[in-house]
């Protein structure tokens, strides 16, 4: 953690040469008193650790703790990639206990931003595969820059994986049956004009995403509370109960999935190729 530094050193080292270890993973900022800005920090791909999903959760519940708070908006510190997704080193010849807690923290991830009662706007300026399609899923409002070479989607069949049910849910829930079908079979990555199409996203921008969100941001900030978080729940609330409910089940069906010979060697070579690349 940054924080173990002595003052000096966190002045002097610049944050490029931090190990992800000094990070803090996350930074939070406040641009207005109702408005919380939540940037991941874990280069280089700002891929999700069990230690990463960790401290989103615990920095959205900091943010939470302030009433005045009413929208974060979540961004990345790289400047191409919102989020690589999970971090595929954890399904990589993981220990049981290790992944099973991986898993346990990919959910609360979940659960927690979904369920927020803070409205949250995605700036997706950059990659946004698998998990971190997730991410910008859970939000309210989606906003990608409108860069060609991005993509967003979930790829998992790429990986020999398969998306959990409620992220299948998810992605139905927003772009609907037929498309999220096809989408989760071909292991789907989608060029924000694509994205846009198929209401992956809300809205593409030329100009520097944050500043669009920052405004949409501001918008819903405006909305009275108590309405706009009982609608929340109306809409959001029956998936997080099944998942909450089904949750240890969901551990051993992940576990038992990963941990399958054929899925590592699909995996191994995946990470290969990444790293080839
Ligand atoms: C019944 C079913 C039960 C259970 C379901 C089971 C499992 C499903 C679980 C959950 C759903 C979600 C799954 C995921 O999120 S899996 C991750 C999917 N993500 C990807 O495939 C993205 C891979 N990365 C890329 O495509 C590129 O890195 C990217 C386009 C993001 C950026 O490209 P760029 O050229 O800028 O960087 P690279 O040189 O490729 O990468 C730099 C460095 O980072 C490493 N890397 C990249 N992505 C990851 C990652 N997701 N995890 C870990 N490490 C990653 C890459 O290897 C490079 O490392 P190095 O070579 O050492 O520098």
């Amino acid at each position: 953690m940054l924080s173990r530094l002595s003052p000096l050193a966190q002045r002097t080292i610049s944050p490029r040469l931090l190990s992800n270890a000094q990070r803090t993973l996350v930074n939070i900022s406040y641009p207005s008193p109702k408005i919380a800005v939540l940037e991941l920090d874990r280069p280089p791909v700002n891929s999700l650790s069990l230690e990463m999903s960790a401290k989103i959760v615990e920095s959205i519940k900091e943010i939470e703790s302030n009433p005045e708070v009413q929208a974060m908006v979540l961004k990345s510190s790289n400047p191409k990639i919102f989020s690589a997704g999970l971090d595929i080193t954890e399904m990589n010849r993981p220990t049981v206990a290790r992944l099973e807690d991986f898993w346990r923290n990919i959910q609360t991830l979940f659960l927690t931003l979904y369920s927020t009662r803070l409205s949250t706007i995605a700036s997706i300026d950059g990659h946004s595969p698998a998990g971190g399609c997730l991410l910008a899923m859970s939000c309210d409002y989606r906003i990608m820059s409108a860069t060609p070479s991005y993509k967003i989607g979930l790829n998992e069949t790429k990986l020999g994986i398969a998306a959990p049910y409620w992220l299948k849910d998810l992605f139905v829930t927003t772009i609907g049956y037929r498309e999220a079908e096809v989408g989760l079979a071909l292991g789907k990555l989608y060029s924000p004009k694509e994205a846009l199409e198929i209401k992956l996203v809300d809205e593409l921008v030329d100009s520097p995403v944050i500043d669009v969100a920052l405004k949409r941001a501001d918008e819903w900030a405006s909305i009275p509370e108590k309405g706009r978080v009982a609608s929340k729940v109306m809409l959001r609330g029956a998936m997080i109960q099944d998942l909450e409910e089904k949750r240890e089940m969901d551990v051993g069906w992940f576990r038992d999935f990963i941990m399958e010979e054929g899925v590592q060697k699909g995996i191994e070579g995946y990470l290969k190729n990444l790293s080839k690349k």
